[in-house]
């Protein structure tokens, strides 16, 4: 039998991936990086469409906490192109009443915040402490408080509400009827503010470079469709991986071989496909890994980034706040509804808001055309602001993760009913296989996690 073409194959060129080729080129092993898309960085998507005057991010947007290493190690690029603006903590958001047009009153945001801070104590006993997974979710823990409290008035319970939005829903891109009570925040937080790169795929350029030097490759538009065992001793181990890719181009399959394989497909991905990509017997790790898949959950957060001729909302007393502006939301977590809006003023100087959207609610929209979604978020803008006669944006870009066939999401969270340690089972070695699965070992599914 032949000699393995390379070292290791990587499959997909995210930051995952590019961070461990460039690691595995440095030590000298021959590594091929096999990615589905025509463009590296996966996730992390920048991008300048015609007519924009400034570059946009669809995909990961922000370096959480300032005690971040991709931070750090954007801050040793001292890449000119890339600068980076600190966008705080993100607690001072303003919130508005979309039934007045108003800011919410500062005694209110007062009491909703103290009720989240005594929620936050009141599930402690929870956390982790289940050996098992369980059937309990967030939405089970915010029912139980807001009857012991007696939250019945609607604005307090949507006030309420407000702050389970943007420290959850936002936070783990899925409704609190899907977060596993116990397991939902067991990972660790990095410590600080945060900060926006200008252009957060030029961080990683460097990498894409270093890997593209011989006897080292990147392949973009190779599509991986199977991994098979190159060949197995007698006694059954698996010796080298012979993976199957379709060029995108030319529509033709080519089996590349490899001694290791490292693959770092999503978990929206895994979830499609891994019983079709992997053959039987290869991984050893398959029927826990296979548990962990199904078990886990894929998280869905989506933006809708327009351009308006005026930022109408800086124009607002914002509390000292007009980065994070946000709305008090529905009951129904599948509603049509938008809650929180990200202004690029401060970062770029242009008119520019996000909209976010997470969970059940994005998977709504998602299915709504381009015209149906940026007018439905205009509704909401014009209800927040009191004014009927918001202009509509200039220009806008929809995402729509679920459907981007090499994510199928937008990060993994700890589902109902199954536990943490299944990130770890997820990412286990195998043999000749690794994996690195966003969200999966210790830090929440970031970028940082994913490096
Ligand atoms: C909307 C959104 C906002 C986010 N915001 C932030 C943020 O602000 N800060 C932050 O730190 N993180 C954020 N994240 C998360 C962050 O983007 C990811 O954690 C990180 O980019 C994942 O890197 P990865 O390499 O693990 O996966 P990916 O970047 O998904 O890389 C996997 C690669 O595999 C490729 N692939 C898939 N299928 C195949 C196949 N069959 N064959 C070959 N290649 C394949 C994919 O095209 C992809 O390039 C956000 C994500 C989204 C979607």
């Amino acid at each position: 039998q032949s000699t393995p073409a390379y070292d290791v194959i990587v499959i997909g060129a995210g930051v995952a991936g590019l961070k461990a080729a460039s690691d595995l080129r440095q030590a000298n092993l021959r590594v091929l990086v096999l990615e589905a898309r025509s463009r590296p960085y996966g996730r992390i998507d920048t991008q300048q469409p015609a007519g924009w005057p400034v570059s946009i991010e669809l995909g990961a947007q922000w370096f959480h906490g300032s005690s971040n290493p991709v931070l750090a190690y954007a801050r040793t690029l001292r890449n000119p192109s890339v600068t980076i603006t600190s966008t705080g903590s993100g607690d001072d958001e303003a919130t508005f009443n979309p039934a007045t047009g108003e800011e919410v009153s500062a005694a209110d945001d007062t009491r909703w915040e103290d009720w989240f801070t005594e929620f936050e104590d009141s599930i402690l006993p929870d956390l982790q402490e289940a050996d098992e997974a369980n059937s309990r979710s967030v939405a089970d823990a915010v029912n139980d408080f807001m009857t012991v409290k007696r939250i019945n008035d609607p604005l307090q319970r949507r006030g309420f509400l407000s702050r389970i939005e943007t420290n959850y829903v936002q936070e783990y891109a899925a409704s609190a009827n899907r977060l596993s009570l116990p397991y939902f925040n067991a990972d660790s937080e990095m410590a600080g503010g945060d900060s926006v790169p200008s252009n957060y795929s030029s961080v990683f350029s460097r990498m894409v470079n270093a890997i593209q030097q011989s006897p080292s490759s990147l392949r973009l538009g190779m599509v991986v469709s199977s991994v098979t065992p190159l060949r197995a001793t007698a006694g059954g181990a698996v010796v080298g991986v012979q993976v199957a890719a379709t060029n995108t181009r030319t529509q033709r399959s080519e089996t590349i071989t490899g001694r290791f394989l490292l693959s770092t497909l999503p978990l929206g991905v895994l979830k499609a496909s891994y019983r079709s990509i992997f053959a039987a017997g290869i991984d050893a790790g398959a029927a826990a890994r296979q548990k962990a898949i199904a078990a886990l959950g894929m998280g869905l957060l989506n933006k809708v980034i327009m351009q308006f001729p005026t930022a109408f909302w800086t124009s607002k007393d914002l509390a000292g706040s007009n980065q994070w502006i946000g709305s008090l939301p529905l009951e129904d977590p599948a509603a049509v509804q938008w809650n929180e809006f990200f202004s690029l003023k401060q970062a770029t100087g242009q008119n520019v808001l996000v909209a976010f959207q997470a969970g059940d609610a994005a998977a709504t929209v998602e299915k709504l055309g381009d015209k149906e979604t940026v007018d439905s978020a205009m509704v909401a803008l014009r209800q927040m602001f009191g004014n009927p006669s918001l202009p509509n944006p200039t220009r806008y870009v929809i995402t729509r993760w679920a459907q981007d066939p090499y994510a199928l999401g937008s990060y993994s969270f700890v589902a109902v009913g199954a536990t943490d340690g299944m990130r770890n089972t997820l990412c286990r070695t195998a043999g000749r296989l690794y994996f690195a699965v966003t969200n999966d070992c210790s830090v929440r599914g970031y970028a940082t996690s994913a490096a």
